[in-house]
């Protein structure tokens, strides 16, 4: 036989090879053809043998799966790898995570999710009755270091309102320096230290070494869980040397050395930690971790706090400094709009003062802005994905117990049945004919997901970018390089990241009203507004009784912090 294909000459040899792959081929349709013959699954795109549809997707998954749902239908189905991905599209969604909630709030059992918080996230792991009370008691801590009441509003309002000072301070900077720059790294600096004033009480430097490590690394993060990750799909890529295994190596890394820097802040907090003196996010979580701990009766069960706060870290500085970037690159692309909203501030806050939470609902055209750049850009375009908690069907289609579900956020915003020309931007759309924002339309837009797995930091998110953008509007006005005219592109992940663009700033008065707002004794590491916030702040935390199998509420923790 060796003696037989050694004489066999090139062409036949090729010919046979040939031969072998159309048989191998054949054979995969034939059987894919069969099975779906046999089955009620959803309707989908052919396959090709060990990658499925993975190399159709190209660098913007969303935008295939909505070429998919034209030619077949809100619901269908593709594979990745081995896996079998059921696709959500339009009215699909609503269906399957609000009315069919619980069915569609798991979350797969993919390789990367196994790295994010030590394989203990709260966002990334599946649905369990630990998920859920620890999910209430993040949800609930959220808000009362937020939008939970006048007071914390206000407490909140001032940690934006320092960063938003120190941000615009080095942005004229770099404007006066190299006349235009690029804001990116600055913008996930400023949101991350929002966010650090809230869970840990203490804000870092534009040039800090070790922030920047940690917080620097989002787009790595992003690509590697993004609906559509290979590695995820095809985990044998892990195995063998190629550029998919290191990214996942890079990967596993910032999640270690991400996991250590939340983990330290949690050490620190608990060597200080005291009760009555609730001072920040992670305090909070601290002491209500330990109740639940307590509760179960098992002192050494894991603890809760790092993922937890992980996750709230690392969630709201991605999304939030990734909103930024599009909010600023739309406000330079579109110069008449920055004007407009520049009068409208003008307008209702005028000169003497700075814009504030109470001023929300007489700026209907920042709020139509900023919904605008939420349903245009859809840079959530697809959830974290889910997956299926038992055997159940959508839209009369079967699906089986742990099918990954990737639900497709986009194809709501950009329904040409919902949206009169969806393809442009047009923050009008959301104003009525004598200028008010329309709240049924601003309700269409899905960015935030439905149901059990609905984003917690959804009000957070909306008060920051409002003051964020609103503070912009007052006191700067932004232009972009005449020479490098920004463009509408993105890099795919679970968040979609502008390309980079170049920006000059300059300031419309100057900073003493912010300078005032914040007080000057604002030092570099550590916001003197912080210890005033905590003056007095008021949580009230859902306490949740673990020995019922309903996870029910049963009774108000409340701490109130008296420093
Ligand atoms: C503009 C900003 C934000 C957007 C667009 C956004 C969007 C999302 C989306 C689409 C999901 C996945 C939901 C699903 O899988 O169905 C999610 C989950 C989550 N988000 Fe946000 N998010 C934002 C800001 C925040 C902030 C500020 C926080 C924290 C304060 C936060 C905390 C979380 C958490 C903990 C989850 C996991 C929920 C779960 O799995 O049960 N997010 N977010």
């Amino acid at each position: 036989m060796d003696a037989k294909l050694a004489a066999m000459n090139p062409s036949n040899a090729k010919a046979v090879l040939l031969a072998c792959v159309t048989l191998l081929f054949s054979l995969h349709l034939w059987r894919r053809l069969r099975g779906r013959r046999s089955s009620s699954g959803p309707p989908g795109p052919l396959a090709w043998p060990f990658v499925g549809n993975a190399p159709q997707m190209g660098n913007a998954p969303h935008l295939y799966f909505a070429r998919m749902a034209k030619k077949y239908g809100n619901v269908f189905q593709i594979k990745l790898g081995a896996r079998t991905v059921v696709v959500l599209n339009g009215d699909s969604i609503k269906q399957a995570l609000v009315k069919q909630g619980l069915e569609f709030a798991g979350r797969p059992d993919f390789t990367s999710f196994k790295y994010i918080s030590g394989g203990d996230s709260l966002a990334f792991g599946t649905a369990t009755d630990w998920w859920k009370m620890h999910r209430r008691v993040a949800q609930s801590t959220v808000r009362m270091f937020s939008t939970g009441n006048a007071r914390t509003k206000k407490a909140f309002e001032h940690h934006v309102l320092c960063e938003v000072k120190e941000l615009l301070q080095l942005f004229v900077h770099k404007t006066k320096e190299h006349q235009y720059f690029q804001p990116m790294t600055n913008l996930v600096v400023s949101t991350a230290n929002i966010m650090s004033a809230v869970c840990f009480g203490k804000r870092y430097s534009n040039d800090d070494e070790e922030f920047l490590q940690v917080v620097g690394r989002n787009d790595q993060f992003t690509k590697t869980v993004g609906a559509g990750s290979i590695v995820d799909v095809m985990p044998w890529l892990q195995y063998f040397p190629n550029p998919i295994k290191t990214m996942f190596e890079d990967f596993k890394q910032l999640n270690l050395e991400f996991t250590a820097f939340i983990r330290d802040k949690v050490v620190e907090h608990r060597k200080m930690f005291q009760s009555s003196a609730i001072g920040d996010m992670t305090d909070a979580f601290i002491q209500a971790m330990d109740q639940l701990r307590d509760k179960s009766g098992n002192p050494s069960r894991k603890d809760y706090v790092t993922p937890t706060i992980g996750d709230i870290f690392g969630a709201s500085q991605d999304t939030l400094s990734t909103a930024l970037q599009w909010i600023i690159l739309l406000l330079v692309k579109f110069p008449e709009m920055q004007a407009r909203l520049q009068l409208e501030v003008d307008k209702v806050v005028d000169r003497s003062r700075l814009p504030s939470i109470e001023d929300q609902q007489d700026l209907p055209y920042v709020m139509a802005f900023i919904y605008e750049v939420m349903r245009f850009t859809s840079f959530v375009p697809l959830t974290i994905p889910h997956s299926t908690t038992v055997d159940t069907s959508i839209m009369g289609y079967s699906i089986p117990k742990n099918t990954v579900v990737f639900v497709n956020q986009r194809s709501i915003n950009h329904d040409p049945a919902l949206w009169v020309r969806p393809e442009t931007f047009d923050p009008q759309r959301f104003l009525s004919q004598d200028g008010e924002l329309n709240k049924d339309l601003v309700s269409s837009v899905l960015i935030f997901s439905q149901g059990k797995r609905r984003c917690i930091g959804e009000e957070l998110s909306k008060l920051q970018l409002f003051l964020f953008t609103t503070l912009l509007a007052h006191q700067c006005h932004i232009t972009v390089d005449p020479a490098r005219p920004v463009k509408l592109d993105f890099n795919y992940g679970l968040t979609l990241k502008p390309h980079a663009y170049s920006i000059a700033v300059t300031l419309r008065d100057d900073l003493r009203l912010l300078a005032a707002a914040t007080g000057q004794a604002v030092s570099e590491e550590t916001y003197s507004c912080c210890q005033v916030w905590t003056l007095g702040v008021y949580i009230e935390f859902i306490f949740i009784d673990v020995n019922a199998a309903s996870a029910r509420e049963t009774n108000a923790l409340r701490v109130r912090t008296c420093i």
